[in-house]
């Protein structure tokens, strides 16, 4: 509605249009956080780490050591969103017919990631579990190579991707990449043991491994957006804190 008033300059009766009082809406404040030249800006004196990795590289054992850590908030993957959105299972129906319900999927993924990212995080170091660059870079992008997402699917999630990196600043300071073999990966699933993953084959683990390594250590197929720093994870978990506690300084340090 717009509110008019009807005032009067110089002896004359003039129709004044005002702009409605500003409402601010929490989603697009968060979104939008602008400065005086109207773009979009994040605030410098917060981190963001995104910890990467295969599926079952240990992304969230990761999370977990670091989370006792003074300044430092981890948020992990939304997978529980992914398998129970208002009483449907998005993940369970991919792995069941991708090329049906691949496009779900990866559209609530790419909601749920920017939601992660946008998130206002209290502590000064923010540490995410993947990313919406590895949505997009890895699980689409897997998609579509595999013939398993039509070309008009892949295009809709481009063009929504590419809106979203051009209009809302989601900038990562440091990526840590949990480097395993996909044999590794497969032993871990198993003993993991979660329903919709049953069905995983070995080859599948491959083609994720092979898209991270293209991603993030031969930095040859899509632009990555911060420095990273690669972690030998195919060793067990006493191993992976020594790891982590030689790399705790560069880590916290992003
Ligand atoms: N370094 C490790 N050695 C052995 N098992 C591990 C290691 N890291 C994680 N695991 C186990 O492997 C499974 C997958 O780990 P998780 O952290 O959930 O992986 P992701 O979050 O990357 O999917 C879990 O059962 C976890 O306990
Ligand atoms: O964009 C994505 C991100 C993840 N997935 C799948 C892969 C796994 O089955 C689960 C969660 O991954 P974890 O590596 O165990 O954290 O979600 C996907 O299909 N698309």
């Amino acid at each position: 509605m717009l509110f008019s008033a009807a005032v009067r300059v110089c002896g004359r009766l003039r129709l004044v249009i005002q702009r409605p009082p500003a409402r601010v809406c929490p989603v697009m404040s968060r979104l939008f956080h602008s400065d005086s030249q109207g773009n979009s800006v994040k605030d410098k004196a917060k981190s963001t780490i995104c910890v990467e990795g295969n599926i079952a590289s240990g992304k969230t054992s990761c999370l977990e050591y670091f989370s006792n850590t003074a300044n430092l908030e981890v948020l992990t993957e939304p997978v529980a969103k992914w398998r129970n959105v208002q009483g449907h299972n998005p993940l369970g129906l991919m792995y069941t017919d991708p090329t049906r319900w691949g496009l779900t999927l990866q559209t609530y993924v790419q909601l749920t990631m920017l939601d992660v990212h946008t998130r206002p995080s209290v502590a000064p170091v923010k540490m995410m579990e993947r990313s919406i660059h590895s949505a997009k870079y890895i699980f689409v992008e897997n998609l579509y190579k595999s013939a398993k997402m039509p070309e008009v699917d892949y295009v809709v999630l481009s063009e929504w991707f590419n809106w979203i990196t051009k209009n809302i600043d989601l900038s990562v300071d440091l990526i840590v990449y949990l480097r395993t073999s996909p044999e590794t990966c497969y032993q871990r699933l198993k003993m993991r043991c979660r329903e919709e993953e049953r069905l995983i084959p070995l080859d599948y683990l491959h083609a994720i491994h092979e898209l991270y390594e293209e991603w993030l250590v031969k930095q040859s197929s899509f632009p990555v957006p911060a420095p990273v720093l690669v972690i030998d994870a195919d060793k067990n978990m006493e191993e992976m804190i020594q790891h982590y506690e030689e790399h705790r300084g560069k880590i916290l340090a992003a």
